[in-house]
């Protein structure tokens, strides 16, 4: 079996480590292309046997499955380069939200699912958020998973739930950075002690945090109860979240969806794979 990734950048090159450290493929298993070739050089020189491709294309012939790991933006000109080269034994995996099942059955002949990884697969941990195509098969689509739960939990998703999901899962290890960074900068601000001491225990916070929440048996609303005892230290600060954060994650899900819509538009004016009305007199 041998995996190819095409884009090395952020998003391809944790998956393509996590994959590695995590046993699912030797670095001879890995095929990569990237457009400024250095970075999937840099790879090679750190995991031996990685295999440098010097195009897309080349990627495509030498791979059973494919991930796709570039920009919305940057769709169109890969797709473009590969499709007389995809076959239909071949899996093509997408890790861009607003490129549609639909866009890609609809250029590539190849067995077609979407995942959406996040930054905490780096460690092994998190959620990969999984849309299947129509031809993914129910075995497939088990062997796809099956790889994915070496790096993370796989989800299956429902992609008109595609935004949502991700802002959980991808966009949320960002969200509650800046909540522990906000909190951190507080407290050195407000008490004195050292940023370093401070970023230490929220960060091993956060670990037993995610622990209770997974297999802990705890909820978020169970958690707070159970830490804010009646009459308290920690109710006063979350009176505090209550009046200042009132309607504040609405907002950011209404930004994230909004931006999503406009992603959606141009990813379909890129691709032109909208139903064009029927000119036929009626
Ligand atoms: N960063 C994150 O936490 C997550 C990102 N994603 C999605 O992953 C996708 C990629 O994101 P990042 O890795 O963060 O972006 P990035 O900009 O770091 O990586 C994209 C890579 O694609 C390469 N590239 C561009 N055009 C190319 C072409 N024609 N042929 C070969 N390589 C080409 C670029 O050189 C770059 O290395 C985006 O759609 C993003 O929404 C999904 C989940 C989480
Ligand atoms: O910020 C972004 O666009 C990507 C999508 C999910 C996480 N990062």
């Amino acid at each position: 079996m041998i995996a190819g990734f095409i884009g090395t950048g952020s998003m391809g090159s944790i998956l393509i480590e996590a994959f590695i450290h995590s046993g699912a493929f030797n670095p001879e298993q890995i095929v990569a292309s990237n457009r400024t070739i250095s970075k999937v050089e840099l790879l090679a020189q750190t995991y031996a046997g990685l295999q440098v491709a010097r195009s897309n294309r080349e990627v495509v012939t030498r791979s059973d499955i494919i991930f796709i790991c570039v920009k919305p933006g940057e769709f169109k000109k890969v797709i473009d380069e590969i499709k007389e080269d995809v076959l239909p034994s071949q899996m093509v995996i997408s890790i861009t939200s607003p490129i549609l099942i639909q866009h890609l059955e609809s250029t590539l002949p190849a067995k077609i699912s979407k995942i959406i990884p996040s930054i905490t697969n780096y460690v092994l941990s998190g959620a990969t958020l999984c849309i299947h195509g129509n031809r993914m098969q129910p075995e497939d689509q088990e062997w796809l998973e099956n790889l994915l739960a070496h790096i993370s939990s796989p989800i299956r998703v429902s992609e008109n739930y595609t935004r949502i999901s991700s802002d959980l899962s991808s966009c949320g290890p960002a969200f509650l950075a800046y909540f522990l960074q906000s909190f951190i900068n507080a407290a050195v601000e407000e008490t004195g002690i050292s940023k370093e001491e401070a970023t230490l225990l929220a960060s091993e916070m956060t670990l037993g945090t995610g622990k209770l929440l997974t297999t802990g048996g705890f909820d978020p609303a169970t958690l707070q109860k159970r830490v804010a005892v009646p009459g308290g230290i920690t109710a006063e600060g979350l009176r505090i979240m209550d009046n200042e954060l009132v309607g504040m994650f609405q907002q950011v899900v209404r930004a994230t969806h909004t931006k999503y819509a406009e992603d959606l538009e141009k990813a379909e004016q890129l691709l032109c794979t909208k139903q064009q009305p029927s000119q036929e007199p009626n």
